[in-house]
């Protein structure tokens, strides 16, 4: 397992933290993954489309043998098997994962972009990933995730 990957999951559709808890179970129910660490869970208000349910969000670290395509087929993939229907691009859902990062790599195809091209705008994001990855070094600004969280703040449920 030599990919270490940094994953943020959301959920703002049912029992949201069942659906958090059954992602980071089917992650690590691959052969090729080895899920590390788990953030808190967060309650976060909806950004962009903000009329729609808070969210529960955390961010995971894993180890894995894949690559990139295959790791984005996976979190596909479990995104169907928890039956995450996609009413609109940014609309509410059962569970959402977006790859963060791919080791320091930069990956730019027209299906993946990592680093996640929004991660930094996104306190749903790095207030978790603060948790479990502050030293790690965006790869495109140079910045390591402390400094990027370091005003920020959310709200924390008790998970
Ligand atoms: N707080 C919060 N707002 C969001 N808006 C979108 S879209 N999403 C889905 C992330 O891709 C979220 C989210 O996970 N948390």
């Amino acid at each position: 397992m030599k990919n270490r990957v940094y994953l943020a999951l959301g959920s703002n559709i049912g029992d949201r933290f069942h659906y958090l808890q059954r992602a980071v179970e089917k992650l690590n129910e691959k052969k090729e993954i080895e899920v590390t660490q788990l953030s808190s869970i967060y309650e976060t208000e909806p950004v962009g489309v903000t009329e729609q349910a808070a969210f529960l969000n955390m961010a995971v670290e894993m180890y894995t043998s894949l690559k990139p395509e295959s790791l984005l087929k996976t979190t596909q993939w479990i995104e169907q098997e928890l039956n995450r229907v996609k009413i609109k691009r940014w609309g509410p859902r059962t569970i959402d994962l977006d790859i963060l990062f791919f080791n320091d790599e930069n990956i730019r195809m027209d299906d993946l972009s990592i680093p996640h091209p929004r991660l930094e705008e996104r306190a749903f994001v790095l207030i978790p990933l603060n948790e479990i990855a502050s030293s790690i070094v965006e790869p495109t600004n140079h910045k390591n995730i402390y400094e990027l969280a370091e005003n920020l703040s959310i709200k924390e449920k008790e998970g």
